[in-house]
């Protein structure tokens, strides 16, 4: 499904990612963590094609489904996005237009990426909307972004992640900025997506409580380095690496034992 294999990244002459590697088979779930700055971020937009400006590959390979995209042009990429990968970040507002109902976006991905008519656009968003949970679909697709709560509106940024039925979904501190019940609901909603669509999930997140319920599997990144990576429940209960060792200790006052156990 995925397969990053020594990724380079740079800033012009600094190298920011130093030889990266994983793999991420079908329906499979990969936390990517680490400290503020070790890299997680940029790995996923090297794997999205959004690299920051003036951040290249300088090395290595990212494979989806077999095919090398690392060198992909904006072209190609436009092929791939959306319908191999889709992505939802931290804050959802900024990925929508405020001056266009919710509704009337998603129909629009709808209508370019798999050549809807405006018609079946709408009734597929509005069904979209309800399986991603969202009371009363129809009315939320005449809603403005302003009109919705955070929690909503990241359920309208899965629904259009989804939309051209991704094969994997790219999640960056998506539920970081929700207060702790909706968190979950949208946790909640990512694990049925995955099992229901068979999503492979690579999740980032400096929060290992929601790492240890939604991953198989963790991949421990420092400065820009892999530092161990196994089974969730093997890195987190007894991690093999001081750094690794460190992180789950300040996390220990947060409840990860109790959400490790599952
Ligand atoms: N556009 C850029 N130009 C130069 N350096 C950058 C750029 N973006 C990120 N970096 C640097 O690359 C390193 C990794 O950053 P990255 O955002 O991937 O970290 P992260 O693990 O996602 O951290 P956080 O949890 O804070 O988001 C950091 O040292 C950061 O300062």
């Amino acid at each position: 499904m995925l397969s990053v294999d020594d990724l380079h990244l740079a800033a012009g002459p600094r190298e920011l990612v130093h030889g990266v590697s994983f793999t991420l088979t079908p329906g499979e779930a990969i936390g990517l963590v680490g400290e503020s700055g070790s890299g997680k971020t940029l790995t996923c937009r090297a794997i999205l094609g959004v690299p920051p400006p003036g951040v290249t590959v300088t090395g290595g390979t990212i494979a989806l489904a077999g095919e090398d995209v690392s060198r992909y042009t904006r072209r190609q990429w436009d092929r791939v996005r959306g319908t191999r990968v889709a992505a939802v970040f931290q804050d959802p507002a900024s990925y929508l237009n405020p001056s266009l109902t919710v509704g009337r976006q998603l129909d629009e991905v709808l209508r370019v990426k798999n050549g809807l008519s405006r018609r079946d656009a709408r009734a597929r968003a509005v069904e979209l909307f309800a399986s991603m949970g969202l009371h009363r679909p129809e009315h939320v697709h005449g809603q403005y972004p302003y009109e919705l709560s955070g929690g909503m509106l990241q359920r309208v940024l899965i629904a259009i992640a989804v939309s051209g039925d991704p094969d994997l979904l790219v999640a960056d501190e998506a539920t970081t900025a929700l207060d702790v019940t909706v968190q979950a609901e949208v946790l909640d909603l990512i694990a049925g997506l995955r099992e229901r669509r068979r999503l492979s999930l690579l999740l980032v997140s400096h929060d290992l409580a929601v790492v240890a319920q939604l991953c198989d599997r963790v991949v421990v990144l420092r400065d820009g380095r892999v530092v161990e990576s196994g089974p969730t429940r093997q890195v987190l209960d007894d991690p093999a690496d001081p750094y690794t060792r460190a992180l789950v200790a300040d996390h220990r006052e947060y409840g990860l034992d109790r959400l490790v156990t599952r």
